[in-house]
């Protein structure tokens, strides 16, 4: 039974309901977690809430908070088989992906431990006589971290890391589907010496767990990686108390490539953009602009080589391709794709589930290109999160920039070019958080990410990642005080 951490105690919930975690790839039951509610959120959010407020974690020196977030980074990397193996069942990706996130995720603690007592705060030349003037960072104090199932340690970390070197208490919620490398890290948290209290896991549903983080009063911050409908809920209810609030959602990236890129690392990085993780990648470059001219031989040799690209097991050293997390979420990629046929699109390869037998009782999907597609239609429109790119074409620079533009998100995008200065041009005007040159898809702890638009409000990671769980204090010292006599 995996448990939630309330206040330095493994739990079960209060209600003694548990739920089934399922392997995607075979359906079988690999765990079972306790499926806490609103009332185990009260408890946890009130242990964070008397360790911010009276415990010993506000007077413990910032470099020695730092060295715990080191030692969990040394932990993890300690334990990195097992923790890439556990994400693995869980998700349905390769371990070979999975073992790439846990290094990530080491790097992400070690960054953010070594911020945590960097910050000395700032004087400011006062323009009042005989007076000083300084600005201090302060933790948030509690925190709400709520995370989804794609990538369940990383998001994690990129919450936990920072949160912690800042000095903060908080309470996490993973996906409920996905919870079994959360459970691991917390035990690892409290073996490098986090105290009781300082870090609380719940486990249970959006709508009973969530909801009470999003709305609970004695919550001071929310910070939130999921959809975008979700978002929106967790803005509303954020609201109550006027909580400081973080949100990365989803993406429709555009990946532009021009007639002049290296066209074998253009088709190999459109491949990249969009298959890595059955295509369950925020930032996954899902809609391929292509320049006219070099149109059908980029789909030619896009499809020669999405044919050979090999689904199966995460376990399978051979696989390329894992299955999707569920059963509800193949039904949503295959609604997707086959509204997108009736919109006009063409299936150039793909457009279905495999029918191979060995791949029958997991949520598989083939990787699948859509050409024909224009930027009004809802497959263009629409974050499937699946394994599907949609292709258009342009014919000059503008419009390239314009189509890629044409979206409610801003997460990421992509520009394929030889040519320096279109490449700066073209980046300059997307309306994306981050933007590749000649690259796709890569993040790493000292650059922020996050959404324009309503792929989100805020930063992770970098130093605006701390920055979103401090608060910023001006305080001024009268050196000479006396009467104003003004009354
Ligand atoms: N911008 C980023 O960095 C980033 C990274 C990863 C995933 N994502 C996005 O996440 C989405 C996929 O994840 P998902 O399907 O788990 O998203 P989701 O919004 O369905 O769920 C995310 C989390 O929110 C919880 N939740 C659901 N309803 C809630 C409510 N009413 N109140 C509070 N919490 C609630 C869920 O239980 C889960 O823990 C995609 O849109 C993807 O683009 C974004
Ligand atoms: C933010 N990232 C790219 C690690 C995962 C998005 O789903």
């Amino acid at each position: 039974m995996k448990k939630m951490l309330i206040n330095g105690e493994w739990v079960e919930a209060s209600s003694g309901e548990t739920r089934d975690i399922i392997n995607p790839y075979n359906q079988e039951v690999i765990a079972t977690a306790a499926e806490g509610n609103e009332q185990d959120a009260k408890r946890a959010i009130a242990a964070a809430r008397e360790a911010f407020d009276y415990k010993e974690w506000a007077a413990i020196p910032a470099a020695e908070r730092g060295k715990m977030v080191h030692q969990i980074a040394n932990l993890i990397e300690r334990d990195q088989q097992e923790l890439a193996e556990l994400e693995s069942l869980d998700t349905g990706k390769t371990v070979e992906e999975s073992l790439g996130d846990m290094n990530d995720i080491a790097g992400v603690f070690r960054y953010f431990a070594e911020m945590a007592d960097k910050d000395g705060g700032e004087i400011i030349e006062s323009p009042i006589p005989h007076s000083t003037s300084r600005v201090v960072h302060e933790p948030v104090g509690v925190c709400g971290q709520i995370t989804p199932w794609n990538y369940p340690l990383l998001q994690a970390s990129w919450k936990l890391a920072p949160a912690l070197a800042a000095g903060n208490t908080l309470v996490m919620k993973p996906s409920e589907i996905t919870p079994l490398t959360s459970v691991k890290t917390f035990e690892l948290m409290e073996e490098a010496g986090v105290p009781a209290g300082v870090v609380n896991l719940v486990l249970g549903s959006g709508d009973s767990v969530g909801a009470e983080l999003s709305g609970n009063q004695d919550v001071d911050l929310i910070s939130f990686t999921g959809g975008i409908h979700t978002g929106k809920k967790i803005m509303q209810a954020a609201s109550s108390n006027v909580k400081n609030l973080a949100l990365e959602l989803g993406g429709k990236n555009p990946n532009i490539v021009f007639a002049d890129a290296e066209f074998e690392t253009a088709v190999d990085q459109a491949m990249n953009a969009v298959f890595f993780h059955a295509g369950q990648i925020c930032s996954a470059g899902t809609r391929l602009l292509v320049e006219e001219s070099i149109h059908d031989d980029f789909v030619n040799a896009l499809v020669n080589r999405v044919k050979n690209i090999k689904l199966g097991s995460g376990f399978d050293a051979s696989t390329q391709m894992g299955p999707l997390i569920s059963k509800e979420h193949l039904s949503k990629v295959v609604d997707y794709v086959e509204n997108g046929k009736k919109e006009g699109a063409t299936v150039a390869i793909g457009g279905d589930q495999p029918h191979d037998p060995e791949l029958q009782n997991g949520f598989f999907y083939l990787p699948t290109v859509l050409t024909n597609c224009t930027t009004d239609m809802r497959v263009v429109q629409d974050e499937g999160f699946g394994p599907v790119i949609t292709v258009e074409s342009f014919a000059r620079e503008e419009e390239a920039v314009r189509l890629a533009n044409d979206s409610i998100y801003g997460l990421s995008g992509g520009v394929f070019t030889n040519d320096i200065a279109k490449a700066e041009r073209c980046v300059r005007k997307m309306r994306m958080g981050t933007v590749w040159i000649n690259d796709v898809n890569l993040y790493f702890p000292h650059a922020p990410w996050g959404g324009y638009k309503q792929s989100g409000i805020g930063r992770e990671l970098g130093k605006t990642g701390l920055e979103e769980y401090q608060e910023t204090k001006h305080i001024f010292q009268n050196l000479k005080p006396e009467p104003v006599n003004w009354f």
